[in-house]
């Protein structure tokens, strides 16, 4: 099937290289110079595993194209939208104005029988909207909700192999008939046996927005028992264990630590409370202020424990900070807990020394002033302090003893709760995590 994809960045490239490897013919089109250089040329724009080989795979099948001219959509009976809703400025809600200018720029070229497909995450009622619009135009062409909801760091297994598929359709014929050309589309995923959820626009826009709020809440739960057990002496990755073993709870995302961040959950969160808010139902999610609130607060705690450890100020104090991704596996720094801690030392006066596998470039761009060395024994040498913030494999096997030897102060904060606090201590180290003794 020949389809577009419109915005190709970490949702997009993706989205449309895994389109071209289930046999597709795609063109992916993105008003960013760069990005479409990069992918033209066979690079993975960004850090993604398994991205750039897909990218190799496919752009000598002759498949899969990337230009940054509107005009190449025309053609394409399917037309995915991928491109950003972030937060407003000052603001909780969303900002639309790409997903809108994607459909503008996409009407003109639209025919009958077109089928477009919404996968950026955005406010309930977008989706109704979106599709009246479309309607005005060209009146035979259907729009698909169909929310998307892979990880970074494992982008291109989730979009080949995802959990589930979920469409929201209008009723009726065009509706039966858009369904079944994503049937198409996804007839590679469907036929391994995805579980495939079709429903209303209203309920697959709130799907995608519900799944990262229960996520958001489930890692600000974990947190607040770490803090409840600071107070009481307990251990926090062990409860998280032994609630973890009832099938009911599970285990998945309930590591207590610096808490999440990224291009999702925070600003889906808050975009949620914001919908919720216009739709006079701000009630509901009240909650979510609190995960929030929650959130935010263990990087205070983090910030808090690095003063105390240093004997009350960071002033001058030389601080390594391990990692500056969201998670590890990304080169993604947006809302970046590890970041922001880096960026509060040093603006508590630490002389703070970033490093990370793979996010340098992007910290800088956002964070100039901080200094950042490429690797771990250039951030640790004559360190007073070392934060593991972004759990990469390679911190989070790293030998105390000979780490040890580089440092001035064998301090550590295991703000991701990764490293063995015995392994450490026997080394010599004094060792925090978050929530353990
Ligand atoms: N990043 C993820 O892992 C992920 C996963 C699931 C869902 N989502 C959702 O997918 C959407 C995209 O996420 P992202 O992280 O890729 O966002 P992003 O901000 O990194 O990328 C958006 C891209 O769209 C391009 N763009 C903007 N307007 C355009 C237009 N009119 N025509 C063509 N291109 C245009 C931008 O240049 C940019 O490259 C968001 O709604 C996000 O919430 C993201
Ligand atoms: O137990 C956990 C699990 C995660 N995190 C943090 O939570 C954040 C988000 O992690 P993750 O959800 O794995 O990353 P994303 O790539 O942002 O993926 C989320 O956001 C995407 C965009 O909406 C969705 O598609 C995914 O399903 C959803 O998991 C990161 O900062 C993690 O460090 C924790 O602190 N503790």
């Amino acid at each position: 099937m020949q389809i577009s994809v419109i915005g190709c960045s970490y949702l997009g490239a993706v989205t449309s290289s895994c389109l071209a490897a289930l046999g597709h013919d795609v063109v992916g089109v993105d008003i960013n110079e760069r990005i479409v250089a990069e992918l033209s040329a066979g690079r993975a724009p960004f850090f993604e595993p398994g991205l750039q080989e897909i990218l190799s795979e496919q752009g000598s099948t002759g498949r899969l194209r990337y230009t940054t001219d509107p005009s190449a959509v025309a053609g394409s009976a399917v037309h995915f939208v991928c491109v950003g809703t972030p937060q407003r400025a000052g603001e909780n809600a969303a900002d639309l104005r790409q997903v809108d200018s994607a459909v503008e720029g996409l009407l003109p070229h639209l025919r009958p029988g077109d089928v477009v497909v919404g996968k950026s995450t955005v406010p309930v009622g977008t989706a109704a909207r979106l599709a009246a619009r479309i309607a005005e135009v060209e009146p035979e062409a259907t729009l698909v909700w169909n929310p998307e909801f892979l990880r970074e760091g494992f982008a291109v297994e989730d979009t080949l192999h995802p959990d589930r598929i979920v469409y929201g359709v209008p009723d009726g014929p065009a509706g039966e008939r858009a369904r079944a050309i994503l049937d198409e589309v996804y007839a590679a995923p469907l036929s391994d046996g995805t579980p495939l959820v079709v429903t209303d626009y209203p309920t697959a826009e709130l799907v995608k927005v519900a799944a990262n709020s229960f996520l958001a809440t489930k890692i600000s739960f974990i947190n607040a028992m770490a803090e409840l057990c600071e107070v009481a002496g307990g251990d926090v990755t062990a409860l998280a264990d032994a609630i973890g073993h009832d099938d009911r709870i599970g285990r998945k995302f309930l590591n207590a630590g610096l808490g999440f961040g990224g291009g999702c959950l925070p600003k889906d969160i808050r975009a949620f409370m914001a919908r919720a808010g216009e739709l006079g139902a701000d009630e509901a999610l009240t909650f979510l202020r609190e995960v929030d609130t929650i959130n935010l607060r263990r990087r205070d705690r983090v910030v808090e424990m690095a003063r105390q450890i240093l004997g009350g100020a960071v002033a001058d104090r030389r601080i390594a900070v391990l990692g500056a991704a969201f998670k590890p596996n990304s080169d993604d720094v947006r809302d970046s807990p590890a970041l922001d801690v880096a960026a509060r030392l040093d603006q508590h006066g630490a002389d703070v020394r970033v490093t990370d596998p793979h996010a340098i470039p992007n910290a800088r761009a956002i964070h100039p002033h901080l200094t950042y060395v490429t690797s771990v024994d250039e951030a640790v040498d004559g360190s007073d302090l070392v934060l593991l913030v972004t759990e990469w494999r390679e911190y989070a096997t790293l030998d105390p003893a000979a780490l040890a030897q580089k440092v001035r102060g064998a301090a550590i904060i295991d703000a991701r709760n990764v490293l063995d606090p015995v392994a450490w201590r026997g080394a010599g180290w004094t060792y925090r995590g978050l929530g353990r003794p």
